[in-house]
């Protein structure tokens, strides 16, 4: 019987296409194969084969079912879920779930192997061969493992005794040994972990919010659980999700200890092979431990058991660009898909899971109290305007007595200021001008190491012009306000014996200078650690015990709806890396707004007042948890069909109860890259179908061909 496959292509349509089955074909869901799609040959996996018959439409046929391994079904089955969620194509999270495969197939290695003959004449170096050939060496390999010349091997192959091989390794993940002892958990670290065992034990969906205060080792906590999960089912596998490469190095490393292996490694910067061989290993169910970026909730797995989101609070789990969504939010839900566990986990938790988990959907695991001898850090406020720093300076007096002091009992240093660069702002001394990035409305950055100015949003950079580009007047570009280069070179200035060093993405671009930063600060090779928020949150110094927050209001500024809720979070994080050993720890937040609820709650370390104070104010408004918030923002070239157009859709909003529309306004960043921004906003009940109703919605106007309109939901960014 003739049959249908339709299949999903990685390209920006709405849904699948149909082909028709070649006989014999024998394809099943989740097969890759090749189809064609105009004049090109693509990609594409099979979401679901039927029968054919009386169907009256000739269909091109399916050209060939691939090699490549097909998707699990669940995997399959998430890359629709997430695309309906963020209401987009579900080409979209089915080209994350296929980036695996860019690399081509890994070569096959030549290897040495016996083949039975004896050789004529025995010598002890034939001998070393014969016995290191047991390996299935390559030639140089086997050559250096007996210790004999190429020339021996050889002589042994031109006899017969070896044989040249041809062999496709998939990748080695070793498996986790697990009969390894854990760390022995404190009471309470020991009742987190039994709830956690518990409850994965019921099987099925089950999720847990693990909220412990910094340092009181949720990583050991979690640990357990994973243990517990691998230990039950011999094929069970266990994804752990951490919002930075720099966390991801240090996590892995964890993990090994515990483990005697290090897991699959996923990110942005794991090269294509290696990536292609951890997707098949995870497809094919060689690899039980993945520890990666967000991107890593698109793997394929076999046999998805356990999901751990650490630092479930971070706003880096948005993806803002591309396919947006919320890793997190997707991970529950993908968690639902596979019968899975998830485990979220937090010293900060996010306003979205404290609810879930005050209204009985998470359980509520908490951990008050940091592990062993170690306290909580003293967390004090530098009232800015009453000790100000020197003109041109950014560290006031109090501060610097205080790394006076640690740096006299040897202690390190972190000084924490979330903005990449030496200046956010050069402006004019002469005519006033700011710079900024051509056709966009965003300053562009000063950067001394490099000596250019780059723009943060778009990625341009150039070379700092001697001249005024407006005035031309020379000379007159000055820096304006601090970014981490600059507190590092004040740090220098005051401290010029101190070791110091720079933690932001523009000096830490691999994984593998992270680890070798994070590293030199665990030995004490560093003592004053100028980070930006990349190295502020997860990590254990042991010699750290004083943290100065050198710009505390920083994410206050602009009325984000988040804004208060975050700049706690990142600055409860930076605090809770002081003193997390023997040594008590204290941080300073330099603030010109001491009064404002966050520092008072930072400085009482009170978070459970302010986070009432915040729900109560999202409640009144409806904002998320309460409510649910949608964005569009559509941007184009010509200003008149881009004005037109949102137009269009403000007045196409379909009528349904519990939606608010607000807008077209201006977005904040009303100009990009010569694309002019506009910006409409939904609010709704939780009771409303957003997704349903914003596909409705998008489906009313017809997008011109200048204009390109975003659709995100739950946005974090405003601009
Ligand atoms: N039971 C234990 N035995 C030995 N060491 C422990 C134990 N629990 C925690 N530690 C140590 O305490 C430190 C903090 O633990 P961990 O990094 O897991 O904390 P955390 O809760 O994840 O903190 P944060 O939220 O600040 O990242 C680590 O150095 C860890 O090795
Ligand atoms: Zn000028």
């Amino acid at each position: 019987m003739p049959r249908i496959a339709a299949v999903l292509i990685p390209m920006p349509l709405p849904e699948p296409f149909d082909y028709a089955e070649p006989e014999g074909m024998g394809l099943e869901v989740g097969d890759q194969v090749a189809v064609p799609l105009g004049p090109r040959v693509m990609r594409g996996v099979v979401v679901s084969v039927r029968d054919g018959a009386g169907h009256n439409r000739p269909l091109k046929p399916v050209i060939e079912k691939l090699a490549d391994p097909p998707l699990p079904a669940s995997t399959l089955a998430f890359v629709q879920w997430a695309a309906r969620y963020a209401v987009d194509a579900p080409a979209w999270p089915l080209a994350m779930a296929l980036r695996g495969l860019r690399a081509p197939k890994p070569k096959p290695e030549k290897q040495l192997v016996l083949t039975g003959t004896q050789p004529a004449r025995m010598t002890p170096a034939r001998q070393r061969v014969l016995d290191a050939a047991q390996d299935h060496l390559a030639p140089p390999a086997l050559a250096a493992a007996a210790g004999v010349s190429a020339g021996v091997i050889k002589g042994l192959v031109e006899e017969g005794v070896l044989e040249l091989r041809l062999v496709e390794t998939p990748a080695a993940f070793d498996p986790p040994d697990l009969g390894l002892p854990g760390a022995t958990l404190n009471p309470s670290q020991r009742a987190a972990a039994d709830a956690l065992t518990g409850m994965i034990a019921e099987g099925g969906f089950q999720a847990a919010l693990l909220d412990g205060v910094t340092g009181s080792g949720k990583t050991e906590v979690y640990l357990e659980a994973v243990a517990a999960v691998l230990a039950a089912d011999p094929d069970a596998q266990v994804l752990v999700l951490l919002p930075e490469i720099a966390l991801t190095q240090a996590v892995l490393a964890r993990f090994e200890q515990r483990f005697g292996v290090a897991p699959a490694e996923w990110h942005s910067a794991v090269p294509p092979p290696r990536r292609r061989r951890t997707w098949e290993a995870v497809q094919a169910n060689r690899c039980r431990i993945v520890v990666g970026a967000r991107s890593a909730l698109f793997l394929p797995f076999a046999h998805l058991k356990l999901i751990v989101v650490d630092e479930e609070h971070d706003a880096s789990f948005k993806q803002e660009e591309g396919f947006i969504y919320q890793a997190r939010d997707l991970a529950v839900a993908r968690a639902h898909l596979e019968k899975a566990a998830i485990i979220l986990a937090s010293a900060t938790p996010s306003l979205e899971s404290l609810w879930n988990a005050q209204q009985g959907r998470y359980r509520w695991l908490k951990l008050n109290q940091r592990h062993g001898v170690a306290q909580m850090p003293d967390v004090s406020l530098i009232d800015l305007r009453e000790t100000p720093p020197e003109t041109g300076r950014w560290l006031s007096a109090p501060l610097v007595h205080a790394m006076i002091e640690t740096l006299e009992r040897g202690e390190q240093v972190l000084l924490f200021l979330n903005r990449r660069g030496y200046a956010p702002l050069v402006l004019c001394r002469a005519c006033g001008e700011r710079m900024t990035a051509p056709d966009t409305d965003s300053w562009l950055v000063e950067h001394r190491y490099t000596g250019r100015l780059v723009c943060h949003l778009t990625g341009f950079s150039m070379p700092k012009p001697d001249r005024c580009p407006h005035c031309g007047a020379q000379d007159s570009l000055v820096a304006v306000g601090p970014g981490v280069e600059r507190v590092e070179e004040e740090a220098r200035s005051l401290f010029p014996d101190a070791r110091i060093a720079v933690f932001s993405s523009d000096t830490v671009e691999s994984a593998e200078a992270a680890r070798e930063l994070v590293g030199a600060m665990e030995d004490g090779r560093i003592d004053i650690l100028v980070a930006t928020q990349a190295a502020a949150k997860g990590h254990n110094f042991p010699n750290l015990t004083l943290v100065g927050v050198v710009d505390a209001d920083l994410g206050l500024r602009g009325g984000d709806l988040r804004a208060g809720e975050r700049t706690f979070q990142l600055l409860a994080q930076a605090s809770g890396r002081a003193g997390r050993k023997e040594r008590p720890g204290r941080a300073m937040l330099q603030t010109y707004a001491p009064d404002h609820p966050v520092m008072q709650a930072l400085a009482a370390q009170d978070r459970d007042a302010f986070i009432e104070a915040e729900m109560t104010a999202r409640e009144l408004s409806g904002l998320p948890p309460f409510g649910r918030l949608a964005a569009v923002i559509a941007s184009g070239t010509d200003p008149v069909v881009l004005e037109d157009y949102v137009r269009a859709l403000a007045a196409a909003v379909p009528n349904a109860e519990g939606v608010e529309v607000f807008g077209p306004a201006d977005a904040p960043l009303a100009l990009v890259r010569g694309r002019r921004r506009k910006r409409l906003l939904v609010r709704a009940d939780r009771s409303v179908d957003l997704q349903a109703f914003l596909s409705a919605w998008r489906a009313r106007v017809k997008v011109p061909s200048s204009v390109r309109a975003v659709f995100d939901v739950d946005p974090y960014s405003f601009l």
